[in-house]
Parts: structure tokens; sequence; C-alpha cells
């Protein structure tokens, strides 16, 4: 291949450029959650921050050229494959950018964008000079293996790379497993499985040896897939990966069940697991409808965002009530849980209740003798709410034999998370990955991969791992739960104005699953213990 020794196109004309922050650095991500960091110091991640016409922003990501400046470029041999050269402007024009926010007025700032993922011209890396190396961490998620899988397969079938190896059982496995070598044969049908095939793990985060096992193997494109703490880890080998100047692409990919990432559309396996969270629904409605006052409780995964709980609610409309960890509740006393469950199956005979596994954890932790614990990652372990809940209720009703019920808790948590993903989430994990190549072959590096408003686009680690997603219960989306459910939202006018001022901070740096419209509470004649209809 030729080589030419040419910096990426920078974005040109007719945006005007502004170099907005370029040095301003970001607080590292790393040394929370007992993750041993390396003195990365003050290369801590560094906004690259680009202004142009009308309040146009263009938060980049890094390149290898930002440390690397003299590195050659080669033509991306996608032009020379049969598949691709039919394609019409295939590659990604470099002023390509992604906006944050597609709700606006004619007067707004254009604001937050970010570099649109694909293919470029030109490759930083010539195919057999790529040694790349694959890690899923955290916890599982349908998609993960289909993720591995077009990863290697791209690598192979689009770019020529056959250096492709997987580190087993999350972080740690990069100082103390060996490593499994991908071939697009070894990896034909893992799409069909739960799970991953690489293994993964929480905790055993150590940059430096991560590095160096980076560096001992000559990996030069690595690919990390997992959840918010994940990308925090990555974040941090990016860091000393500059520190040391290595050439090595540092690419994350967002996983989590729980649809926690924020700025992104969604995450992959999500659809799947609401989809699969439907079975245990409906089996707890069929059981609730043949039993004198039956209720069907169900819990779904949701450690501290309720999206799958939510989502599986409203598409199985046989739900009466929904509870999740960003809407509290309480149990006793006049438009409380109680109440709202007696005059439920006073007027249906039955109801079934879906608890995400995060909710309700204040109060349970009150209601007994409870020292906080954390798993190795950090993560704060939870209390079984689903248990705690049907315990209470069945309590409740002891109380009053004249009005007996009939009770089936259903824990399908992780049943969720280990099936194979569906359809849908097999192809968008497929663009996942093949987005997540192209930019490692384009010299981009220290950046996570996802649909921003439907477009894939490359974002700096720093905004994917500052906060989380979570439900806005202020949103039109959590009213059509409860427009369906018909349940009350347990809270005082002043819970929902003071709800309402962190949700508009929200919505400055988000983008919602659906819509980030903020709502003035319309339904608030159902708070203050008001289960009145919409
Ligand atoms: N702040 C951090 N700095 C460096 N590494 C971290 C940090 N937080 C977590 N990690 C590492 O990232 C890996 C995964 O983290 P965690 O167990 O929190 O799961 P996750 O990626 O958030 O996925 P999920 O919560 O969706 O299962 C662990 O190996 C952990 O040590
Ligand atoms: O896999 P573990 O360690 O049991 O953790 C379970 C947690 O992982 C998740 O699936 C993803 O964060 C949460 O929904 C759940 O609380
Ligand atoms: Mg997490």
């Amino acid at each position: 291949m030729e080589a030419v020794g040419v910096a990426p196109a920078p974005l040109a004309a007719p945006v005007k450029k502004k170099l907005l922050d370029l040095e301003k650095p970001f607080p590292a991500a790393a040394a929370a959650n007992g993750a041993k960091a390396s003195p990365a110091g003050k290369w801590a991640m560094k906004k690259k921050l680009v202004g142009g016409d009308a309040g146009y922003v263009l938060e980049d990501v890094p390149h290898l050229t930002d440390y690397l400046p003299e590195l050659p470029t080669f033509p991306n041999p996608l032009q020379d494959n049969p598949a691709y050269s039919v394609v019409k402007q295939y590659f990604v024009n470099p002023d390509d950018t992604v906006t944050q926010k597609i709700v606006v007025h004619k007067t707004s700032a254009r604001g937050t964008n970010f570099r649109r993922a694909g293919p470029r011209q030109r490759v930083y890396f010539q195919s057999d000079e790529v040694n790349a190396a694959i890690v899923t961490c955290g916890g599982l998620c349908p998609g993960l293996n289909t993720v591995v899988r077009e990863l290697v397969c791209g690598l192979y079938d689009m770019y020529g790379v056959t250096s492709v190896v997987g580190i087993e059982g999350g972080y740690k496995g990069f100082y103390s497993k060996n490593t499994i070598p991908l071939t697009p044969k070894s990896v034909n049908d893992i799409h069909k499985r739960g799970g991953t095939v690489l293994g993964t793990s929480r905790g055993g985060h150590d940059t430096a040896k991560i590095v160096d096992c980076l560096q001992d193997r000559g990996i030069n494109q690595v690919y990390i897939i997992g959840g918010d703490g994940t990308q925090k880890g990555a974040s941090v080998i990016y860091e000393e990966v500059r520190r040391r100047g290595l050439k090595c692409s540092v690419v994350g990919v967002p996983k989590t069940i729980d649809n926690d990432i924020a700025v992104i559309d969604k995450s992959f396996g999500f659809d799947t697991a609401v989809e699969e969270a439907q079975r245990a629904i409906n089996a707890a409605h069929v059981e609730a409808e043949s039993a004198e006052n039956g209720i069907g409780v169900v819990k779904l995964m949701g450690r501290n965002s309720g999206f799958i709980a939510m989502y599986a609610t409203l598409a199985s409309r046989d739900v009466d009530c929904c509870l999740i960890p960003e809407s509290p509740f309480y149990l006793e006393g006049k438009g409380g849980l109680l109440e709202f469950i007696e005059r439920r199956l006073k007027d249906n005979g039955h109801m079934v209740i879906v608890v995400a596994e995060g909710a309700g954890q204040d109060l349970i932790a009150k209601s007994m003798n409870f020292v906080d614990t954390q798993d190795a990652s950090g993560n704060k372990l939870l209390l079984d709410v689903g248990l705690w809940l049907s315990q209470k209720i069945k309590d409740h009703f002891k109380k009053k034999p004249y009005f007996p019920i009939t009770l089936k808790y259903i824990d399908p948590t992780y049943m969720i998370r280990a099936v194979k993903s569906n359809a849908s989430d097999n192809v968008y994990c497929t663009l996942l990955a093949h987005s997540a190549l192209h930019g490692a072959m384009a010299g981009y590096t220290g950046f996570t991969v996802a649909p921003v408003n439907g477009r894939h686009a490359y974002i700096p680690f720093y905004r994917i791992t500052e906060k989380q997603n979570k439900v806005v219960i202020t949103d039109r989306m959590w009213a059509r739960v409860l427009c369906s459910t018909n349940q009350p939202c347990f809270l005082s006018h002043e819970d929902v104005d003071n709800m309402k001022h962190d949700d508009d901070e929200h919505h400055l740096h988000n983008t919602q699953l659906l819509e980030g419209e903020s709502s003035p509470m319309k339904n608030s004649a159902k708070c203050n213990g008001s289960a009145a209809g919409v």
C-alpha cells in the first residue's frame, strides 16, 4: 500500500472553525470503584471542541495523529471490495457530524454535534499491520456475541485484517489469561447463543497491567464492549496508551441491559430484554386472572434506571402498576400502593405489578437493619424488592381475612438478559461493530460508538460516562405509563416541582429513548394520592 503522511482532513468551510477548548482537561475517570489507575495524570482526556456558525459545537474525539503527527495514511481497502464498489458515496464526508438536538426552533443554537461514524477514504493502518483485541466486561446482555462476531468478520471481510484475538473474562483477562484467536470460522454461529463466548467479569481493572499487555502483545486496536463502568475503564486505558505514545486505537462499544448510558439512542439488547420480559408478564397475568383476587408480581432488571420495566409495561398493557427507581412510592395510608392494590382488586378481581429491581430501595433499607454492600466493580448490591413487596402485600391482606388474595411472584431477572439477541438487535449490533472498526481504521481513538438520533456517531468517553441515563418522570413517556396502568404517581406537587428542576438539567445533556420533551406534568391531578384517570 502507498503511504502518505497527511493528518485527517480538517473540518472545511462553510463551517467557521474556532478551536474552543482544546487544552481543557477533563477529570480522569479512573480511581473510582477500586479500579487501579496508572499515572495518566496530566494526560487525562482533553475535550476537543470545535466551534462553528450559529452556536454549532463539534465535540470531537481524539485521533492518533493528535500525539503521533507523522503517521502515514493508506487508501481504504474497501474501495477495491466488490460488495462495496457499487455503493454511491460509500465514504463518509470528513465534515459530516451528527447533531445531538433535533427538536429545534428557528432561533435555536445548533448546539452539540458528534463526528459521524463510517468508513473514511484513507486509513491509518495497513491490513497486515493490525493486531486487534476484543473484550467484554460487566453484566451479560443479549447481542454481545453478535458484536464480537461482526467485529471479527468486519475486520476480515472489509479490511483484510486476519489477526484478531479475544480477551477472556473481562478486564482482568488482559493480564491473567491467555488470548483466544478469533476467525470468521470460529465465530460463525456465536450470534445464535446468549452470553459472551469471551466470558466477562466485574472488577479487576488495573490500567497499567492492561496497557502493558497491549504493548507486549503489539495490540494496536482494542474493542471494549461494556456498560458505563467499562467505558470509564476504557477511558483510562486510552489515556495511558496516549501517555506512552502507542499507536493503538481504543474503542468502546456501549453495552447495558438497563439502557442507562447517556447520550445514545438506546443500547443493544434492550429490545430483546423487553420482549423477553413479556413472557414473564403474560405468565403473571394468566396466574392472576385465574385466582380469586389474584396478584402477579414481576421483578425486572434496572439497577438505577427503570427503562426495561417502563417499556415492558407499555408493551404489555396487562400491567396495573409499574414501579421504577426514578419514581418513589410508599405503601401505607391514603394514596399509598396498598390502598391502590385493594381498589384495583375490588374493581377488576386481579392485578399485575411490574417492579424494577432498583425501585423502593430506600423503603426496604428503612424497614430492616441493612449495611450497604458492593460488587467487585463498586456497584451497590440491591435488596430484593420483589420478595419484600410480595411479603408486604401478603402481610397487609392477612389483616383482612374477609379479603383473601393469591399472590404469585415471578423473578425472571437473569432470564431476560441471558437470551440470544432478537433480529432487530442483531442488525443493530452489526452496525455498531462496523462503525467501531471503521473508526479505528481511520485512526480515531478514545471514543464510544453509538447512534444519536438514528445516526451512528463517535462520542468522546467523557460524554458517555459523566452521568447515567434515567427515566425522566416528568416526560410524556412516563405519563403514557401512568395513563396505561392508571396507577397513582405517588408524588406530591412539591416532589414534582423538585423533579422538574432536576429534569431540566437532564434535558440539557441527554437524548431520550423516544422523545425528550419536558411536559408540565399535566397529569398532576393523579398526584397527591388521587388515582383519577386521564
Ligand atoms: N471508574 C472506573 N475506572 C476504571 N475501571 C472501571 C471503573 N468503573 C468500573 N470499571 C471496570 O469496568 C468493568 C465493568 O464495570 P461494571 O461491573 O460496573 O459493569 P458495566 O460496564 O457498568 O456494565 P453493566 O453495569 O451494564 O453490567 C469492571 O471490570 C470494572 O473494574
Ligand atoms: O450480573 P450481576 O453482577 O448479578 O449484576 C446484575 C446487574 O447487572 C445489570 O444487569 C446491568 O447493570 C443490572 O440490571 C443488574 O442489577
Ligand atoms: Mg453499569
